[in-house]
C-alpha cells in the first residue's frame, strides 16, 4: 500500500497498551500518538523500542505529537489507550478531532465507552487480554498474551467502521476477533481485572501467585458477586455461572500471565491513580444500585482506594 493511501490512526494515550499498538501499526498506517514528553523525546531521537510477544523491532515510523493542535486534522481513526480515570479529560482535550470521528477503546473496566460516545460520531470498545508494561521511556514489553483482542461496535453511524479497524489490525498480525456483544465482552474481561489486578496491586505479586489457595476464597467471593450484579443488570457473559469463570481463571488465565504483573501494580508502585472506580468500585456501586451486597468488591475497592492516597 503506498504511503499516502495508509490510514491515518490516532492514538490516545502512550503507555504500555498505547505504544505497542502504535508500534504494531507502524508498518500499516500512518500512526501519530499523543505521547508525554519523556516518551517523546526518546522515541524521537532512537525510535520505540518493543519486545515480547507483539515481536522484538525498533519502530521508527511515529509521529509523536503533544497536543491536539498537532493532531492529524482528519484521522481514519482514533484509539483511546488511556487509563479510564483520564478518559474524559484526554476526551475533552480532543474534543475538535473526536468530533464526528470513529473512536475505538481498548481500556478495561466499565464506562469508558459511555463517555467517549458523548463526544465521538462512532464508537467500537475493546477488550485486550495481552500484558504489557513501560520497560523506560520509549521501550515497552509485551510479555504475555491469553486471548485475542475484541471488537465490537458500541454505539454510531459508521457500522463499517469495526471490520475496517479489525482488518487494519490483523493485517499489522495481531490477533483480533469481531464480537455482536462488545458489552458482554467488556464484562468478560472486567472479570478477569476485577480477579486479579487488585490483589495483584495491593500484595505486590504477580498473577500466578494470585492462585494461592489462601487468597482463593476472596477471589471467589469477588466474582460471586459479580455475577450477582450482572445477572441483576441483565449482563451476561461468556460463562453461565461464577464456577464456569472461576474455572478459567484458575485454568487458563492466571496460567498464561503467572508471571506477568497487572497494569493496577504500576499504578500502585508508581504512586499513580488507579482504575478501581471502573472494576471492583463500579461492581459495588452497581450493587448499592441494585440492592445486592458486595462486600468484598467494597472491600477490596477501599483497600485500594487507601493505597492510592495514603502512597506505599
Ligand atoms: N498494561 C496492560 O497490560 C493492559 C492494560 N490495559 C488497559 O489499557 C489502558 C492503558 O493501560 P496502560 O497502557 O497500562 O496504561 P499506562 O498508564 O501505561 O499508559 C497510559 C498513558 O496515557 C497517558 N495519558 C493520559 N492522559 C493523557 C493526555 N491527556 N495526553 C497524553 N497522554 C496522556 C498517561 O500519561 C500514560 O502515559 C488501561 O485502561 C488498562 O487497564 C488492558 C490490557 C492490558
Ligand atoms: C490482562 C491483564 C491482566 C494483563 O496484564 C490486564 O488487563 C491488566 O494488566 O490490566
Amino acid at each position: 500500500m503506498t504511503e499516502a493511501k495508509r490510514p491515518v490512526v490516532l492514538i490516545l494515550g502512550a503507555g504500555g497498551v498505547g505504544l505497542s499498538l502504535a508500534g504494531a501499526l507502524a508498518g500499516v498506517a500512518r500512526v501519530a500518538v499523543a505521547c508525554r514528553p519523556r516518551h517523546a523525546a526518546t522515541v524521537r531521537r532512537d525510535g520505540l523500542v518493543m519486545e515480547g510477544v507483539w515481536g522484538d523491532r525498533i519502530v521508527r515510523e511515529i509521529a509523536c505529537i503533544a497536543g491536539p493542535e498537532e493532531a492529524p486534522s482528519a484521522p481514519d481513526l482514533v484509539i483511546i489507550t488511556a487509563k479510564g480515570f483520564d478518559t474524559r479529560a484526554i476526551c475533552e482535550e480532543y474534543a475538535a478531532v473526536l468530533r464526528g470521528s470513529t473512536v475505538a477503546s481498548l481500556q478495561n473496566g466499565i464506562g469508558n465507552e459511555e463517555i467517549i460516545a458523548e463526544y465521538a460520531g462512532t464508537v467500537i470498545g475493546g477488550t485486550v487480554t495481552t500484558n504489557f508494561s513501560v520497560v523506560g521511556d520509549g521501550h515497552v514489553k509485551a510479555k504475555s498474551q491469553s486471548s485475542p483482542m475484541v471488537l465490537g461496535l458500541w454505539s454510531g453511524p459508521d457500522d463499517e467502521s469495526l471490520q475496517r479497524l479489525v482488518a487494519l489490525i490483523r493485517s499489522a498480525g495481531i490477533l483480533v476477533e469481531a464480537v455482536n456483544d462488545i458489552r458482554s465482552a467488556k464484562w468478560s474481561k472486567s472479570l478477569l481485572n476485577l480477579s486479579v489486578n487488585p490483589i495483584c496491586a495491593l500484595l505486590s505479586i504477580p498473577v500466578g501467585k494470585a492462585a494461592d489457595l489462601r487468597l482463593r476464597s476472596v477471589i471467589e467471593h469477588i466474582v460471586s458477586e459479580t455475577f450477582a450484579v450482572m445477572e441483576a443488570g441483565g449482563v451476561r457473559t461468556a460463562w453461565p455461572s461464577a464456577k464456569d469463570y472461576l474455572d478459567y481463571l484458575f485454568s487458563v488465565q492466571v496460567p498464561d500471565f503467572a508471571t506477568a504483573y497487572p497494569s493496577m501494580y504500576y499504578d500502585i508502585q508508581a504512586g499513580r491513580k488507579t482504575e478501581i472506580d471502573l472494576l471492583n468500585g463500579y461492581v459495588a456501586g452497581q450493587g448499592e444500585r441494585l440492592g445486592i451486597q458486595t462486600p468484598y468488591n467494597r472491600c477490596i475497592a477501599d483497600l485500594i482506594r487507601f493505597r492510592e492516597i495514603d502512597g506505599k
